[in-house]
């Protein structure tokens, strides 16, 4: 898998002109942007949230027991991740966080046809959460502080161990995968129903003060307790279906079960060709797909040893190991995926760039994630398909063919769109 070192998700800053004309084209948003308010990938969060009032947030919480590989994944996915991993039980207590770039072959394509100068993936956040244990709702292990780590979190990654290693510690004595996933479950479950049960205590005193608050209050009281009753039978939260309003009702509670999920088999480096011979991994692949989740194998150890390899010896070794890929950027995308984010392109001779937005925004609200003064003032935006792109070789020659669409402010933007916003400042 080709990695894309950090540095690069941070593009230099440059200075809107003083006198801005009133309409722009926009094949370089960078050039338009005010050193003070855009602030590259990491800025993303922000914007939604103030100009599209979408809150987002892109974080992807690594969770499992104590020692079953959390930090060395880490480590491996987050280019220079420093967490420290070691062999024994609550190694991390204090959360690590990594910007992590979303491989993307789609970039270079679209990068070559336009000789841009420079080339900037789409990001994520990945956080390295404690270790959980048995009784840590209860406040076991690292207990509550732990549970708020995850709280913090919008996806979460469930390591699983999936490797015997008489070495390396399990803190229940031995690799069992569905006793291992029951543990981290149901303390989720219990977390969700201790904060339900308190919610719903207050809300039996109805303090709303208009009928909107009325309304809300009755929507949250309603889905919260069909939560309880799901959570009271072993289900998670996410199995219980909710209209968009209830959904926003409950979500200031962050429910640790409301949460998607991929659970990340973490196999030994010779189970890495043939995942499926190990009996571990097929009970993993079962209960996460009863569990409606996703499933992704993966060797945290060989893939921590290859970010200590010179970049023309992973192949060598990866080849050894009888498999072409490490399975890494599989993981990374199915975790942008599970975050339903979508991307989009810009495509010019200064960059190509992978901007990340939500499914379902329009034109406007895309624009806004490049930077607000584009969604304010967004009269139309010209956009083709990266398969016209590639297939017409460049924009100029894409608008000839008559494959440049022009679209407005109601225009759903589609996976992989490259676009061209035409706005007034
Ligand atoms: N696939 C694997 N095969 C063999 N050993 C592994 C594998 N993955 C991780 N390990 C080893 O397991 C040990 C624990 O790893 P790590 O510190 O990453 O666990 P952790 O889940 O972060 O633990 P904690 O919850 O205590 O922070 C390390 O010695 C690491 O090298
Ligand atoms: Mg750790």
């Amino acid at each position: 898998m080709a990695r894309v070192a950090c540095s690069n998700l941070f593009p230099a800053l440059s200075l809107l002109p003083s006198k801005s004309p009133s309409s722009f084209l926009c094949t370089n948003p960078s050039l338009f942007a005010k050193s003070s308010q855009f602030i590259g990938v990491q800025g993303i969060n922000k914007r939604f949230s103030s100009s599209s009032k979408i809150s987002m947030s892109l974080k992807a919480g690594i969770v499992g027991l104590p020692n079953v590989g959390k930090s060395t994944l880490f480590n491996a996915v987050v280019e220079n991740g420093k967490a420290q991993a070691a062999n024994f039980p609550f190694c991390t207590i204090e959360p690590n966080v990594g910007t992590v770039a979303v491989p993307d072959p789609r970039l270079n394509v679209l990068s070559d046809l336009s000789k841009s100068q420079r080339t900037v993936p789409a990001s994520i956040e990945f956080v390295d959460i404690a270790g959980l244990v048995k009784g840590a709702s209860q406040g076991e292990g690292l207990g509550n502080k732990f549970l708020s780590n995850i709280r913090e979190v919008d996806s979460i990654l469930q390591v699983v161990r999936c490797f015997e290693d008489n070495d390396i510690v399990h803190v229940n004595g031995k690799v069992d995968p569905k006793s291992d996933i029951d543990v981290i479950n149901l303390e989720l479950i219990f977390s969700d129903l201790d904060q339900i049960e308190k919610r719903l205590e207050k809300l039996k005193k109805g303090k709303a003060k208009d009928s909107q608050s009325k309304l809300k209050e009755e929507a949250e009281k309603s889905a919260l307790e069909r939560i309880q009753g799901a959570l009271m039978d072993g289900k998670p939260a996410r199995y219980v279906a909710l209209s968009d309003f209830e959904k926003d009702a409950v979500k200031h509670l962050c429910l640790l079960t409301i949460k998607p999920v991929i659970y990340v088999a973490n196999v030994a480096e010779l189970d890495l060709a043939v995942p499926e011979n190990n009996p571990h991994v097929k009970e993993v692949r079962n209960l996460a797909s009863e569990l409606q989740s996703g499933l992704v194998t993966i060797s945290a150890q060989v893939e921590s040893e290859l970010t200590e390899l010179p970049s023309e010896e992973r192949a060598e070794y990866l080849k050894s190991l009888g498999v072409s890929d490490g399975g890494l950027g599989n993981l990374i995308r199915a975790t942008y995926n599970l975050l339903g984010l979508r991307t989009y392109f810009t495509s010019g001779e200064k960059e190509t760039k992978a901007w990340t937005i939500l499914a379902g925004m329009t034109a406007p609200q895309a624009a806004g994630v490049i930077h607000s003064d584009f969604e304010k003032g967004f009269i139309r935006a010209e956009t083709v398909s990266y398969d016209d792109f590639v297939a017409a070789g460049s924009l100029a020659a894409a608008r000839e063919k008559g494959l440049l669409r022009s679209e407005g402010k109601d225009y759903v933007v589609q996976e992989g769109d490259v676009m061209l916003f035409r706005f007034n400042v």
